[in-house]
């Protein structure tokens, strides 16, 4: 087989609930993902050896600059765990076409990864009684972190664990969105350390967060204002600890008539819902306008995971 190129979303948290820290390091959640129409491209291509090549996509304004172009790249990592499930030599070369902001809190690193093993399956699996079905490759993305096997997954769905235990939530229609990157990247441990401490400082144990119903509700009715109002991320005030400035992000989304905002995930990245598209390419125009973003992206959600195109 020759090259196959597969398409990934990003990533935005409708919920991110944090609970205690672990014996591995890891924290306890339940973290309600939904996939937005930011996509990554990656193409498998047979070769002498495993290499990684990265690039913005066409027309994307991200900067690849802090990306790694070798082992250390998640999407690698991904093909060396195909090829040693398969017993087949990694013998690949990965382009990484990127749209999604890096180190923003959209799980691009990820979305790579995960794009890395449907392509890496598709070229080395026998298509008649293939090895690795969807279900296997979700399985090997939680080998890589924690967010990647919902990049496989996609749409919208509720992650406990670690993030890595999915079920897919019912969501009825679209979902508009405006996302304001930032100039700076947070370092995801970082934020979750910072978490930890102001929990620590308030002497606050950390709850054992439990699925928002007003949230789950929502996303079954299609219904962009109550999701909105229901948005929650335990992260964001570690996020805005860390760095203040993405307060004033925050409240130039809501003044200009976000309907919901919040940090994504660990941040910096904001997300804002609109209720409709038009409202959101207005939004989008506004805080571009604004000046508080080093970008402003337009997406909607939900959308697949990672696909073969
Ligand atoms: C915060 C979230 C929200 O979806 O993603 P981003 O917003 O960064 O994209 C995720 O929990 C990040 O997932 P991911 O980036 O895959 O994390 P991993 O590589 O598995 O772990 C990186 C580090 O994050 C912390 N971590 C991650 C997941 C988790 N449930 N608890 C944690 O404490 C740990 O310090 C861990 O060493
Ligand atoms: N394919 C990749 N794309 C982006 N970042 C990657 C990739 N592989 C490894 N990384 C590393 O992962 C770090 C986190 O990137 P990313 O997943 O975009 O952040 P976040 O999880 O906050 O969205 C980056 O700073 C980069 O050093």
């Amino acid at each position: 087989m020759s090259a196959v190129t597969v398409r990934v979303p990003a990533k935005v948290n409708l919920q991110l609930g944090v609970g205690p820290l672990r014996d591995d390091g890891y924290h306890d959640l339940v973290n309600v993902f939904h996939a937005v129409s930011l996509f990554d491209e990656v193409t498998a291509e047979p070769a002498g050896r495993l290499e990684v090549r990265v690039e913005a996509a066409l027309d994307a304004r991200v900067d690849v600059g802090g990306v790694p172009a070798d082992d250390d790249n998640l999407a690698a990592r991904a093909a060396r765990l195909v090829a040693a499930r398969l017993g087949v030599e990694p013998r690949v070369a990965l382009r990484i076409r990127k749209a999604i902001p890096v180190a923003g809190g959209m799980a691009g690193g990820s979305a790579d990864a995960a794009a890395a093993l449907v392509a890496c399956a598709r070229l080395w699996d026998d298509p008649g009684e293939p090895a690795l079905d969807r279900d296997d490759l979700v399985e090997l993305g939680a080998e890589i972190g924690s967010d990647v096997p919902f990049a496989v997954l996609g749409g919208t769905a509720v992650g406990v664990g670690r993030g890595e235990r999915l079920t897919s939530a019912l969501t009825r229609g679209t979902f508009h969105w405006v996302f304001a990157t930032a100039g700076f990247g947070l370092s995801t441990p970082a934020v979750y350390a910072e978490c930890d401490r102001l929990r620590e400082l308030r002497g606050e144990p950390a709850p054992q967060p439990s699925v928002s119903e007003e949230l789950m509700t929502a996303l079954a009715t299609g219904d962009a204002k109550g999701l909105g109002a229901a948005l929650t991320n335990d992260l964001e005030e570690a996020a805005l600890s860390l760095r203040p400035s993405l307060g004033r992000v925050l409240d130039a989304g809501r003044e200009l008539g976000a309907i919901g905002a919040l940090v994504s995930g660990s941040g910096p990245t904001c997300a804002f819902l609109a209720g409709t598209e038009e409202d959101a390419d207005g939004l989008a125009r506004a805080l571009d306008g604004a000046g508080v973003a080093a970008q402003v992206h337009r997406a909607s959600g939900p959308v697949p995971g990672a696909t073969v195109v």
